[in-house]
């Protein structure tokens, strides 16, 4: 399993760079972060959430775990003005919720594990997901679209959760 960083930290907000070839060490990264993605019940995680500064995200949206997503130099484009609120979440931000809006559609172009191009149209789930991860390459967090107040407040819940979480690990 891969340590998930927490919020604050600054590297998540480093930028991602592009993958130039998808070789072992990609294939294990991957492999590793579907892992830590389902240990961490999430439904999906960006590579700079895991300190690997490289263009990589996977995703599985199934009820099962049984459809793992893999997205490398992904590129996500608006396809529609009209934006969707989400309640949303993040690994890195251990039990914040709030609402966030986006573009309804999107159109993803990105390689996958095989480095087979994938060029789809996504709207749901999937979108909001895909929006949301592709933020975390750019060193975006969804609570930087909330008040500050808000970012405060997530920032003191950040660390409560991490205090509770050491001393569980202690006993
Ligand atoms: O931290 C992450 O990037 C994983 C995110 C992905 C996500 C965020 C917002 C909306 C959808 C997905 C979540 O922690 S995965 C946990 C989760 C599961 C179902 C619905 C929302 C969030
Ligand atoms: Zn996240």
């Amino acid at each position: 399993l891969l340590p998930i960083l927490s919020y604050p930290d600054p590297r998540l907000r480093t930028i991602a760079e592009p993958i130039k070839e998808v070789n072992d060490e990609i294939k294990t990264l991957i492999k590793d972060m579907i892992e830590t993605m389902y240990d961490a019940q999430g439904i999906g995680l960006a590579a700079t959430q895991v300190d690997r500064h490289v263009q990589l995200i996977v995703m599985d949206l199934s009820e099962d775990k049984s459809e793992p997503m893999v997205f490398i130099n992904p590129k996500v484009t608006p396809l529609v003005e009209e934006k969707e609120p989400y309640e949303e979440g993040c690994l890195s931000v251990p039990d914040v919720y709030d609402k966030v809006e986006r573009p309804k559609k999107v159109r993803i172009e990105a390689l996958d594990e095989n480095g087979e191009s994938i060029d789809k149209e996504v709207e749901g789930l999937l979108a909001v997901c895909i929006q949301h991860e592709m933020d975390h390459l750019n060193g975006v967090i969804f609570v930087d679209y909330l008040s500050r107040l808000k970012q405060t407040r997530a920032r003191d819940k950040v660390r409560k959760v991490l205090k509770i979480r050491e001393k569980q690990g202690e006993t």
